[in-house]
């Protein structure tokens, strides 16, 4: 299989410089498992992006929280694909709910957005969820997959793609999927992935889940066959966060 486990944290729109520093602190100090089992990727703000950057520790990388969905130019507010590859910033977050529901990004700009980052050489964390209303209708897995088509039909090259399920209803809310809820969506993506883009695809993508992780519930959720790793949100701008990487050991005894 050999997915290694990924453990990203998701700053959000938090923190001072001297918050930052902090933070920074307490990663760098972080005793976690090498990086042969985890690959750990922080995201903070796109202002504090070059201090993160050039003070966190190298086994860990950082991420953009999102980017422009085509070259940039007369767009004002945005910041393109181009100029995080010009920083170095390997990674961006994509169609993070917050986004989605707030800013009313659509599925197929979302896909758009995937498709161009990964084509300027960005390595993308893709975000899926349903929200409490979809749950309770039944919709979960019909939501779920179609924001995932509308990513999937836009490029084939899997390699640089982290899909993230993020229900609506667990972020920031305390409320965290069971262990099982997880497993059950992170296998029905696995099986959209085998069907519709290909077996090997499926096999070898990260699929994490985010949602009110922490370092009290993260081991039970990794312990799931399908779990690959987490997106983790308040609790990334915590100590806590380096437990939530330790549950990377998790599958490595597994
Ligand atoms: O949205 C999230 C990560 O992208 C999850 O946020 P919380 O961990 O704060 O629930």
């Amino acid at each position: 299989m050999g997915r290694k486990f990924f453990v990203g944290g998701n700053w959000k729109c938090n923190g001072t410089s001297e918050e930052v520093k902090k933070i920074l602190t307490t990663l760098n100090e972080g005793k976690v498992p090498s990086q042969d089992v985890v690959e750990v990727v922080v995201s903070p703000p796109f202002v504090f992006l070059p201090l993160v950057k050039s003070s966190l520790r190298p086994d860990f990388h950082v991420a953009a929280q999102n980017c422009w969905v085509k070259k940039g130019g007369a767009f004002t507010g945005e910041v393109s694909a181009e100029m995080l590859v010009n920083l170095g910033i390997p990674w961006v977050i994509l169609g993070h709910s917050e986004r989605r529901l707030i800013l009313n990004e659509s599925n197929e700009f979302v896909g758009d957005k995937v498709a161009y980052a990964l084509s300027q050489g960005l390595k993308v964390i893709a975000c899926v969820g349903e929200t409490l209303e979809q749950r309770e209708s039944g919709s979960t897995v019909e939501v779920v997959s179609a924001q995932t088509k509308a990513i999937a039909e836009r490029f084939s090259n899997w390699a640089n793609v982290v899909l993230a399920y993020e229900p609506v209803w667990a972020i920031g809310t305390g409320k965290v999927a069971s262990p099982a809820q997880a497993q059950e969506v992170h296998a029905e993506l696995r099986k959209w992935l085998q069907a519709n883009v290909s077996p090997d695809v499926a096999a070898t993508t990260r699929i994490i889940y985010g949602g009110s992780v922490s370092g009290a519930n993260s081991k039970e959720l990794a312990g799931q066959p399908d779990v690959d790793g987490f997106l983790v949100g308040g609790a990334s701008l915590k100590p806590e966060f380096i437990d939530i990487i330790k549950s990377a050991e998790v599958k490595k005894s597994a």
